[in-house]
């Protein structure tokens, strides 16, 4: 019998997607209100070792903004483009989620913001946080931010800022600053301030958001009301880099995550299924047909998990067989 969550073994969908997507690094996933994936990705343009010099600014604004549609919304069961846009708006794409009201909140590393647009495809910028290509650490600054977390309960809105930055930052859902919390934290347990906090995971029957905290290789968990320390998951599994992290409510509650090569260890590059309350790893998963390579995020929709790699620029989809083998 299939304790509901807590029984995963996922496998590759190789056929998936049925028709290339022609994509660029994939940076960011997110699901949409119909269940859509949508792939938030680079097109032409791509992070190298030169495009951004010692004070995190951009040196490639002279290529202007990426011409490619960097919004991809793709059929979750065959992978068929639904709807392309996002054309000559980002310059580094980098994290998205999708709100309660299928708005798209996305982060763009070389403009050093976040924006709220709509999730109709017309891409209206209805927010923006931060000064475009202007790196900084007050409240009216990110400096390089990686991802985004909504409360669906208050709308809340939380910031990973980022790689020059080791901090998360809170907001209203119209963008007003609320507080933040990160390095220098008094708890004996954060002392350890964060390491470029990559991605972010809301957990809306906990009330908690979780952070990929990349370069400690450890994900670390807080209140969402306090910014209160709660717990932290870190796997010598993960070889020292956790790069993006997802949640599932199912069962006691499921953290998918995706690991990374560091300069200090190689560890083999997969997904991990974790559960949240006892931090035991349930199962890890890879794809069969290549190599993850930079897998950069990891959305999870019932049965199913979607990881974007950066370093293949390509999205592959996981299964969980034990949900679909008879018993
Ligand atoms: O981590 C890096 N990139 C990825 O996370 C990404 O592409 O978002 C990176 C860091 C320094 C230089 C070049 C790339």
């Amino acid at each position: 019998l299939l304790t509901e969550g807590q029984d995963y073994h996922l496998e590759q969908v190789s056929a998936w997607p049925h028709s290339s997507l022609r994509l660029g690094q994939v940076s960011g996933l997110a699901l949409d209100s119909d269940s859509n994936l949508v792939i938030f990705h680079r097109g032409d343009r791509y992070w190298g070792p030169g495009s951004f010099n010692g004070q995190a600014e951009y040196q490639e604004r002279s290529l202007g903004p990426i011409q490619q549609s960097a919004l991809l919304v793709v059929d979750e069961a065959k992978g068929n483009i639904l709807r392309a846009s996002g054309r000559n708006m980002f310059y580094m794409p980098h994290g998205i989620t999708i709100d309660q009201k299928n708005n798209y909140w996305v982060t763009d590393v070389a403009l050093h913001q976040v924006m709220k647009l709509s999730g109709d495809g017309t891409d209206r910028v209805l927010l923006t946080l931060g000064e475009a290509f202007t790196p900084g650490s007050d409240k009216q600054h990110f400096c390089q931010p990686t991802d985004v977390a909504v409360d669906p309960h208050t709308g809340n809105v939380f910031v990973s800022d980022g790689y020059c930055n080791a901090r998360i930052l809170k907001f209203s859902a119209d963008g007003k600053y609320l507080s933040e919390w990160g390095a220098g934290s008094s708890d004996r347990r954060r002392r350890v301030p964060f390491q470029i906090p990559h991605s972010l995971a809301f957990l809306p029957d906990k009330q908690e958001v979780c952070v990929a905290d990349r370069e400690n290789g450890r994900i670390q968990c807080f209140i969402a009301e306090t910014g209160e320390f709660v717990k932290e998951i870190k796997k010598e599994e993960f070889g020292g880099e956790v790069f993006a992290i997802s949640y599932s409510p199912a069962g006691d509650g499921l953290i998918f995550a995706v690991n990374g090569n560091s300069l200090y260890h190689t560890a083999p590059l997969r997904g991990f299924v974790i559960n949240y309350s006892t931090k035991d790893i349930l199962d890890t998963f890879s794809p069969e047909t290549k190599e993850f390579k930079m897998p950069h995020d990891i959305e999870s929709s019932d049965g199913s998990v979607f990881v974007g790699d950066a370093g293949s620029s390509s999205v592959f989809k996981f299964t969980n067989e034990k949900l679909h083998r008879s018993v």
